[in-house]
C-alpha cells in the first residue's frame, strides 16, 4: 500500500498513482464489486474504466459507499474513462462523458482518453468483436473530437485529457493543434512489446505513459486477434520466474516492476483479491549497481 501512494505529476498539478487496477473483462457484477473494495482496502487510489467496459455503474456504487463513509476523499482519487471508439465525433463528447458521469457518480473525471484512433459505426462489431465490413468511419476528424474535450475540461468535468492506442504521428497532430495538451497516452506495454521509441517521444513531449496488458494479458486472445502475433506466457518466462525466485516476489510483481520503475504507470486487471494485492506490491526504485536489468528484443 506504500508504494500505490507513488505518484507522477500531470500537467493540470492532477497526479496519478503509478499503480491502477485495470477493468477490462470485469462486468460480472458482484465480482468487480468485491474487486474494487480489495483494491481500495490494498490502497489502491487509481481505477481505470472506459464506456466500453460496460462496468462504470458498478465501479460507481463502490466508490460512492467509500466517499460516503467518509472511508476517501475525492480528491485522493484518481480514476480514468474513456470515449468509445462508437462515439468518434464531437457532438458525442458530451452524451458519453455524462453517461460516464452518471454511472460512476462523479462530478469529473481525472482522465478522459480517446479510446481508440478510428471510429466504427455503434453497431459495428460482430458477435466475434471483430469489425463489420464497411464499419469504420473514415471521417473521424481528431481535432475537431478534442475541441469538444477541451470544452468540457473548461468547464471541469475532466481534469486531464488523454488519448489511447494513437500512434506518433496521430498524437503530434494533436500535440501541434491544442491548446490542452494530452497529458497520457495508454498503449499496450509490457516485457516483450516496450515501445521504446514511443516512450521516449512521450517523454519529450511531457505526456505520462499508462502500460495496458502489463502481464500480457494472460488468458485473453485479444492481443493475438488483433496483432497476428502470440504472446509468449509471460508469467511462466524462465527469466522472470529466476528474478522472482531471487528476491523473493512473484512472477507478476517482476513483470510489473520492469515498467512502474522507468516511470510508466501500469494497470494490471485482476478480480482475485489476493493478486489485486500482489500487484500493488511493487517498487518504484530503479535496480541498483548489482542488479540485473532484463533485457528483450521487442516483438
Ligand atoms: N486502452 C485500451 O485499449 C486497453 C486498456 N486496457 C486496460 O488495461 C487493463 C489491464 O490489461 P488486461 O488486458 O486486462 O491485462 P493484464 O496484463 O492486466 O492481465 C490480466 C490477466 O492477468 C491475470 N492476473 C492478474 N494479476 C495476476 C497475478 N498477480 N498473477 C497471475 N495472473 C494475474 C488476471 O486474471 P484474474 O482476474 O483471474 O486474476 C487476468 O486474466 C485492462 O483491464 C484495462 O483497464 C486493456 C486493454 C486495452
Ligand atoms: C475493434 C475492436 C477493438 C477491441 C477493443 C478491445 C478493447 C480493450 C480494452 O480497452
Amino acid at each position: 500500500a506504500q508504494e500505490a501512494a507513488v505518484r507522477t505529476v500531470l500537467p493540470s498539478g492532477s497526479s496519478i498513482p503509478l499503480v491502477g487496477l485495470g477493468t477490462w473483462q470485469s462486468s460480472q457484477e458482484q465480482e468487480l464489486e468485491a474487486s474494487v473494495d480489495a483494491a481500495l482496502e490494498a490502497g489502491y487510489r487509481h481505477i481505470d474504466t472506459a464506456t466500453l467496459y460496460n462496468n462504470e455503474h458498478v465501479i460507481g456504487k463502490v466508490l460512492k459507499r467509500w466517499l460516503q463513509d467518509g472511508k476517501l476523499k475525492r480528491e485522493e482519487l484518481f480514476v480514468t474513462t474513456k470515449l468509445p471508439f462508437f462515439g468518434m465525433r464531437p457532438s458525442d463528447v458530451p452524451v458519453f462523458l455524462n453517461e460516464s458521469l452518471a454511472k460512476l457518480q462523479l462530478d469529473y473525471v481525472d482522465l478522459y482518453l480517446v479510446h481508440m484512433p478510428f471510429a466504427i459505426a455503434r453497431d459495428g462489431l460482430d458477435a466475434q468483436g471483430h469489425v463489420k465490413p464497411g464499419a469504420v468511419d473514415k471521417s473521424t476528424d481528431h481535432l475537431a473530437i478534442w475541441k469538444a474535450l477541451e470544452a468540457e475540461h473548461q468547464a471541469g468535468r475532466i481534469k486531464d485529457l488523454g488519448v489511447s492506442n494513437f500512434n506518433e504521428s496521430q498524437i503530434a497532430r494533436v500535440l501541434n493543434n491544442s491548446v490542452i495538451k494530452p497529458a497520457v497516452l495508454q498503449v499496450e506495454l509490457h516485457l516483450h512489446h516496450q515501445q521504446k521509441p514511443l516512450v521516449a517521444f512521450c517523454k519529450q513531449n511531457n505526456i505520462t505513459v499508462t502500460a495496458y496488458s502489463p502481464l500480457g494479458s494472460p488468458g485473453s486472445k485479444w492481443i493475438s486477434q488483433y496483432s497476428g502475433k502470440e504472446l509468449p506466457d509471460l508469467l511462466g518466462l524462465p527469466a522472470v520466474k529466476e528474478i522472482a525466485a531471487r528476491h523473493n516476489k512473484t512472477a507478476a510483481q517482476v513483470l510489473l516492476h520492469h515498467t512502474v520503475y522507468k516511470g510508466i504507470v501500469v494497470i494490471p486487471k485482476s478480480s482475485k483479491p489476493r493478486r489485486i494485492r500482489e500487484n500493488i506490491g511493487v517498487s518504484a526504485r530503479g535496480p541498483t549497481k548489482n542488479e540485473r536489468v532484463i533485457t528483450v528484443t521487442q516483438r
